[in-house]
């Protein structure tokens, strides 16, 4: 047994470690960075750095606790896959209670940050993903239907938009254009995970896509999402939000996925799926970035 999980300040550093894990940090860290884009994208120059670190700070935090309530309910399905079992609270490194505690204490702290120093209206459209993520994805439509991801993907594609709302206390279109950029590209982004894992997802039950229907139709599926993101990510351009730089990067990005996505269709393998998924990590951050950059450093034809 290692000397550090027979000492106090190893037990800590353990459990330290795998409340961390249970917050899924990789995939908070893309969020906050879409919803603190949102917020600079809302505002002319530079924004008042309190209501942007608080926005950061309140976001992170509600969209931890949501990852961890995730992994909270679905305890007993990620011990069934390999891609999960070793998760805390699949492997029994921590007991459901203290999981639940912790999500608890996120999620109050990152709302009443929201709250008290962003404004209400971020708030509660924070809860209301908070609860469409935690509850409604997660418990209700994850077992229920291959368009799962479509539907919840609602939440995770509300970041951007709680950003644009905490900076100006308001929805606008442009806003929803970024949320609809996020909910085109969910599909994409998880059904190519779920072409490489369908086993996993088959021995846990889970009614994913590949799984219902199938390798050909799954990749036929994330081809004509692909598509749509392709077309989505020009509006931007044409209603005057991005001008040229983030045209160039949004024409080089959507090439890049739509010949993965092609290759894809044209003839299936793991391998293929496994960089598609890669890439749309990449794909997003690109994007939003590129948005940013185009926001602060316009190009004569932006
Ligand atoms: C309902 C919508 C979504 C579904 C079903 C989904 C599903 C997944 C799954 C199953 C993984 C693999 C996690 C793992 O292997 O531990 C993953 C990874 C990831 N997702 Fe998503 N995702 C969604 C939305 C998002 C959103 C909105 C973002 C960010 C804006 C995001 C960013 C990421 C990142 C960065 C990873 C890589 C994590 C890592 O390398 O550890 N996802 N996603
Ligand atoms: C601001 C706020 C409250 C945001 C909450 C929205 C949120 C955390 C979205 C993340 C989406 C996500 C990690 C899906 C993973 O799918 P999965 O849960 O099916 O993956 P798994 O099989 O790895 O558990």
């Amino acid at each position: 047994m290692r000397e550090s999980v027979l000492s106090p300040a190893g037990l800590w550093r353990d459990k330290a470690a795998a409340l961390l894990s249970l917050t899924k940090p990789r995939v908070v860290q893309l969020i906050t960075f879409c919803a603190l884009i949102g917020f600079l994208l809302a505002v002319p120059g530079w924004p008042d750095a309190v209501t942007f670190v608080a926005t950061g700070v309140g976001i992170t935090l509600a969209a931890a606790g949501a990852a961890a309530i995730n992994c909270l309910v679905e305890r007993t399905v990620d011990a069934r896959m390999r891609r999960t079992e070793r998760r805390p609270l699949a492997s029994g490194r921590l007991a459901p209670v203290e999981a639940l505690v912790f999500a608890v204490l996120l999620a109050v702290t990152g709302l009443g940050i929201l709250w008290i120093r962003v404004n209400a209206l971020t708030m509660w459209l924070t809860l209301a993903t908070f609860v469409g993520y935690a509850i409604v994805y997660t418990l209700w439509l994850k077992p229920a239907t291959p368009q799962n991801i479509v539907i919840g993907g609602a939440s995770g594609a509300m970041p951007p938009l709680l950003g644009w709302v905490a900076a100006t206390g308001q929805i606008s279109g442009d806003a929803l254009l970024l949320f609809a950029i996020i909910f085109v590209w969910t599909p994409p982004h998880f059904w190519a995970l779920a072409l490489y894992r369908r086993d996993d997802y088959a021995r846990a039950g889970l009614p994913m896509l590949p799984v219902t229907h199938g390798e050909r139709f799954t990749t036929l599926a994330v081809l004509l999402y692909t598509l749509l993101l392709s077309a989505v990510t020009l509006l931007p351009v044409a209603t005057g939000m991005a001008g040229g730089l983030y045209l160039l990067a949004a024409l080089a990005l959507n090439g890049r996925f739509l010949q993965i996505a092609f290759g894809m269709h044209r003839r299936y393998a793991h391998a293929t799926a496994r960089r598609a998924f890669v890439f749309s990590i990449w794909y997003l951050s690109g994007l939003f970035a590129a948005l940013l950059v185009d926001h602060y450093l316009p190009w004569p034809m932006s």
